[in-house]
């Protein structure tokens, strides 16, 4: 078939494929969940239905997109890694990246009703996202360490400030309370004047989320009605430390060398 004139528009399109044989991370963040978090009311410093909401929401992207091998998530973001040698739409980055963050987000309001029976969704929810590219291995789990590292601090301090704010005291006041404390001194505070040992706040909290695919067999019937057994791939959700080399050395289906 002839070429229409109006086909030369497609020569100001852009090249954006992404460099071969990097690891990919896409990184996707609720746009303005301070106030979406206020606005549905989300309990404080962590809403488990929220959090379980974010899971959900990620399991299917994981579930949906193959060459995804790994997701981490905490708060209001998720990371999702997708191996060094994946050619998901020759490696255009807006293609993957607007699939990812529009599947994540309508996810999250088809399954909004499920977490939330009793909460109307206020307003239509939005995520950001953008993709960076690792080269090695170690970058890649340097990204992920920064990740959860981020959520231990956060996750530490939010729960003294709001164990400070439910006891009474102001917000200003259990800011100035906690300028300049280190580590040691908000565990401390949290022991002393609340009772509560950090190390016993649920693990989801501390440490976020881990998403990985587990091959499992399972029993199904080929075409002549016998039984047989095939491989599939579920994600499977852990809330365990993963800057540490353990978490690494027993996931060796995901590739990453672990230097002793
Ligand atoms: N109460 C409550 N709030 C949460 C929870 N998870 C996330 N949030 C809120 O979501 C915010 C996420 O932080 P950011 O992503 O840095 O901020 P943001 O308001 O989303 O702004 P942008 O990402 O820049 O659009 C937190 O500061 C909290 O206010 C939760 O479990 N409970
Ligand atoms: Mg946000
Ligand atoms: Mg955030």
């Amino acid at each position: 078939m002839a070429k229409s004139k109006y086909e030369y528009v497609k020569q100001f399109e852009r090249d954006d494929s992404l460099i071969p044989n990097t690891w990919l991370v896409i990184r996707i963040d609720g746009r303005g969940f301070h106030k979406f978090s206020e606005r549905h009311q989300f309990e404080k410093p962590n809403d488990r239905r929220a959090l379980d909401l974010m899971n959900k929401c990620a399991e299917t992207v994981m579930t949906e997109i193959h060459d995804i091998i790994l997701a981490y998530g905490q708060s209001d973001e998720y990371s999702f890694v997708l191996k060094k040698e994946c050619d998901l739409y020759c490696r255009r980055e807006a293609k993957i990246l607007s699939t990812i963050v529009s599947l994540f987000t309508s996810n999250y309001v088809f399954l909004w009703k499920s977490y939330f029976a009793d909460k109307e969704l206020q307003y239509p929810p939005s995520f950001d996202g953008r993709i960076v590219q690792y080269p090695s291995d170690n970058n890649l789990r340097d990204y992920l360490s920064w990740r959860q590292a981020d959520c231990h601090i956060n996750n530490l301090y939010n729960t003294c400030f709001w164990a400070l704010v439910h006891s009474g005291k102001t917000e200003t006041e259990a800011e100035n309370i906690l300028r300049g404390t280190l580590s040691s001194d908000k565990n401390e505070l949290l022991h002393s004047l609340f009772n509560i040992n950090y190390n016993n706040i649920p693990e989801m909290y501390r440490k976020g989320s881990v998403l990985v695919k587990q091959e499992i067999d399972f029993k199904t019937l080929n075409q002549k009605g016998v039984e047989v057994i095939r491989k599939k791939k579920i994600v499977t959700i852990l809330h365990v430390d993963i800057i540490q080399n353990k978490f690494w050395k027993e996931h060796p289906e995901l590739n990453i060398i672990t230097i002793t």
